[in-house]
């Protein structure tokens, strides 16, 4: 066997600075070294000047970024890389690094290896679609770099290092561990709050506190039975079995107006009535709309069929933390009745009620990550199942063993009934992973005390907080929350920012700067 190449140039994308530091690592191992390899950055790499003779060889080791997008250093290369004809000398090795939690997992690496052998240029070692985990690939790559850079071809056209994304159409069935309701039953309580754990050990899914779960749950088949009987055809539950049936999207509402030539239903689309479309869709299912403005003559099952999009996966805020091996959610059981019909939440249902696995899938929600250093305190501000990601955050804190300043903020009804996760959140203090816990059940006294009042007592403390670096975390209720806890923090920073610019709130700096952190739904 004789060495593949005389020439070696590790280029690499990177934004972080993870595959920066692994092409830096490979110029220095050894069987490389002896190559004294150039390292650059994807974006000064040349391709029609550099000679890509028979001795020179192409690494690149990358990451991806946005939607499947380069990283900044790689953004020049893949323009030039479109707009190249022929490259039948280049020989080439990707390495790329991603995150199967982003939908277009290792997308810039997987279009440069479609680019390059459109273009003719010839792979010496297949190429390797690595997870945050990516150390043990890496060593597994290069040791195999080594044998393909002494000769042995071969080794470089069998290595399989591929993780698979999962996804809507690609789920992974988690069986489920656990199902605990979480607050106490009484009959003016709150819609039971459940603990629900899925095990997810093996499943070689990934995914960090703050992140989302999808969850793809099966249709009522109570409902399906009912428009069923609507149209007065059986099968009609099979036909619409994995159809949405609750998300109706305004396409389809408009649709079903022409169809049904309803005046109503077109009045109710209209940009000045937006409003009442809101409310009247809310809990609304098709079988209300065909009922309130169509018959089944003017909107014949098959083409109903036709219409509605495939069952839209629902997503949970992720209790627990990446390294689990199980994933935790925190839900409510809503249920409601609208037009004599008794209805709950889809998914949420479908998870309490149904035996066997649960199709689901992860996706990475950067914004509501752990940032900072060890340094930087958080403000953790909950209400109700609002908790969940916070738990996640508190549980990711607790495994690091690198706890921080933290403080939670838990908002809800009723301390007896309504305390949710009250030991686990008692013993996360004791730890010392939780310095503070500060609840407000709104109902227990004569006056309503809400989050926004026990920030205000302990304004002390947070001015101090936010004065060393703090991030704000918060989750709960889109419509009062968020206009709440600003005005709060507007109120409690006010004087200690006094003779700062006035042309944003103390709030709204702080989201400019990052470190404010929403989950609102
Ligand atoms: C905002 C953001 C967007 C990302 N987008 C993707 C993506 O679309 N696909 C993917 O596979 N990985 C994605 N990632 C994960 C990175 O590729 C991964 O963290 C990688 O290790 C970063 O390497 P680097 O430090 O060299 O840039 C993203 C990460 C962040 C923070």
């Amino acid at each position: 066997m004789h060495a593949i190449a005389q020439r070696v140039v590790i280029a690499y994308g990177s934004e972080s600075g993870n595959a920066k530091a692994l092409a830096q690592a490979l110029a220095a191992a050894p069987c490389v070294a002896a190559l004294q390899p150039q390292v650059m950055p994807l974006n000064d790499v040349d391709l029609l000047q550099a000679p890509w003779g028979d001795e020179a060889l192409l690494l690149i080791i990358s990451s991806s970024f946005g939607d499947g997008e380069p990283p900044g250093n790689a953004e020049g290369f893949l323009a030039r890389l479109r707009q190249s004809s022929s490259l039948a000398q280049l020989r080439y090795a990707i390495f790329g690094l991603g995150d199967t939690a982003y939908p277009n997992f290792c997308g810039f690496t997987k279009q440069l290896d479609a680019l390059l052998q459109e273009r003719g240029a010839q792979a010496i070692i297949n190429r390797v679609d690595a997870d945050i985990g990516y150390a043990d690939f890496f060593a597994r790559w290069q040791s195999v770099l080594e044998q393909v850079l002494q000769g042995d071809a071969q080794a470089g056209l069998a290595l399989s290092l591929r993780v698979i994304a999962y996804g809507e159409n690609d789920a992974y069935a988690a069986d489920i561990l656990e199902r605990r309701q979480l607050n106490h039953a009484a009959p003016d309580a709150e819609p039971g709050a459940y603990h629900i754990r899925l095990a997810c050990e093996g499943s070689g899914m990934r995914w960090r506190a703050g992140d989302t779960l999808h969850v793809l749950a099966q249709n009522d088949p109570q409902l399906l039975a009912q428009l069923a009987q609507w149209y007065g055809a059986p099968e009609a539950a099979e036909l619409l079995r994995d159809k949405e049936l609750r998300q109706i999207s305004k396409g389809v509402l408009r649709e079903l107006a022409r169809l049904g030539g309803s005046d109503a239903l077109k009045g109710l689309l209209k940009f000045s009535q937006r409003q009442q479309l809101e409310q009247y869709l809310w809990g609304a299912d098709v079988l209300d709309v065909l009922q309130d403005f169509c018959t089944p003559e003017t909107v014949p099952l098959a083409q109903l069929a036709q219409l509605l999009s495939p069952r839209l996966p629902r997503a949970y805020s992720i209790a627990s933390h990446g390294e689990a091996g199980h994933i935790d959610l925190c839900i409510r059981h809503v249920r409601y009745e609208r037009q004599g019909r008794s209805r709950e939440g889809m998914a949420t249902h479908w998870l309490l009620a149904h035996d066997g696995p649960v199709q689901v899938y992860c996706r990475a929600n950067p914004g509501f990550r752990l940032t900072g250093d060890a340094a930087t305190p958080l403000i953790l501000i909950g209400t109700g199942t609002g908790i969940a990601p916070l738990m996640g955050l508190l549980r990711e804190l607790q495994a690091s063993g690198q706890p921080r300043q933290t403080c939670l903020f838990f908002g809800e009804k009723r301390q007896a009934q309504d305390f949710l996760y009250r030991e686990e959140l008692e013993s996360l203090q004791a730890e010392g992973v939780l310095h503070q816990l500060v609840t407000a059940f709104s109902r227990d006294g004569a006056e309503k005390y809400y989050v926004q009042h026990a920030l205000q007592e302990h304004a002390g403390t947070l001015r101090d907080w936010i004065a060393q670096g703090a991030h704000v975390y918060v989750c709960g209720n889109k419509q009062h929350l968020e206009r709440a806890i600003g005005a709060a923090f507007d109120a409690l920073l006010a004087d200690a920012e006094q003779g700062a610019a006035h042309d944003e709130t103390p709030w709204q700096r702080l989201g400019r700067e990052g470190r404010v952190h929403l989950e609102l739904y």
